[in-house]
């Protein structure tokens, strides 16, 4: 199985990428940590503890980790995600409990005790845990097996024009990690808006009837009321779990290697991930972007995932 640490901000998207990591019998998930991106650290962190509880995640640390970018000011999105950071659900009051370790010290912990070279790290928020990960233990970059990102796109913006969320929200911390020199997969925007939670995916979820798959249609009813409203989508893009659904099976989504660069000073380009896809491209090049998915193998593994949790004890 596939050991992962999955880095979060929850968040829709997050809360079902922690789902399916749960639910997917292929993923080992070793830990969660949390990040303050679309919500303020202690809002998401709750989130998550929440998400945790009603999955039944009761073996898996999580530990919270920075609440504000490297040198920027902190930006939240409630205009997708609301003031909770997850409008729309009935949040249980959580019966798991936080590992008393910061983020960026479980990250380092779990990556140095593990095997070299068989944890992979899913960060799906701002990279701010990840990047300061590598700064306090440099020598997690060539220990952990490959990072797997959701973030930016190499030719598609959410929060400006040209720059991802994730990315723009700490644009230091990001080049960081996309020039640490380890394995990245970047699943940006370009992939993940061809991950839409649309009518029919709604009606496989509500055919469960499990209490999970309840509180999955309560997050997917406000984020497409949200999205739609925010940016004129008629479906939402789930964007977090497709980066958990490439670690179970790389074949859900084609992918195109290419040099990455995180534009850190532009006045309209800031944040931007800037993918080189002139031929050919350096032999030793690390880094790919994720390009098309494969939309019907992508949710049948979230829906089965929903439906492993539904039914674990
Ligand atoms: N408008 C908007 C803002 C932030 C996000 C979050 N950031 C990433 C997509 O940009 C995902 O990780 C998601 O959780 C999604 C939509
Ligand atoms: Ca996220």
């Amino acid at each position: 199985s596939k050991k992962i640490i999955l880095d979060c901000d929850p968040g829709h998207d997050d809360a079902i990428a922690m789902l399916l990591a749960h639910g997917n019998p292929e993923i080992d998930l070793l830990a969660v940590t949390t990040v303050g991106g679309n919500q303020t650290l202690s809002k998401v962190t709750r989130n998550a503890l929440a998400v945790a509880t009603v999955a039944g995640m009761v073996d898996v640390p999580i530990a919270a980790g920075c609440d504000r970018p490297l040198v920027r000011a902190q930006e939240v999105a409630p205009d997708v995600h609301g003031e909770s950071g997850l409008d729309g659900v009935e949040l249980p009051e959580p019966t798991v409990s936080l590992d008393p370790r910061h983020a960026v010290d479980l990250i380092i912990d779990i990556v140095m005790r593990e095997e070299p070279g068989t944890v992979t790290l899913v960060p799906i928020g701002p990279l701010t845990n990840i990047a300061m990960a590598v700064r306090k233990e440099p020598r997690i970059v060539e220990r952990v097996k490959e990072v797997v990102l959701m973030g930016g796109g190499y030719h598609v913006g959410n929060w400006s024009a040209v720059a991802e969320f994730n990315i723009l929200v700490d644009p230091e911390a990001a080049h960081i990690v996309f020039s640490a020199g380890w394995e990245l997969t970047m699943v940006g925007l370009d992939l993940t808006h061809q991950a839409l939670a649309t009518d029919e995916v709604a009606a496989r979820i509500q055919a469960l009837d499990t209490p999970v798959s309840d509180f999955v249609l309560g997050l997917f009813t406000f984020f497409r009321a949200a999205y739609k409203d925010a940016q004129g989508f008629d479906f939402p893009p789930v964007h977090d779990p497709c980066a958990v659904a490439y670690c179970i099976d790389p074949s859900v989504m084609t992918t195109r290697r290419a040099p990455l660069a995180v534009e850190l000073t532009g006045t309209h380009t800031l944040g931007m991930t800037v993918a080189d896809f002139r031929a050919p491209a350096p032999d030793d090049c690390p880094t790919q972007v994720a390009v098309d998915l494969d939309f019907e193998k992508f949710w049948g593994m979230v829906i089965d995932a929903i439906d492993a949790v539904s039914t674990s004890p």
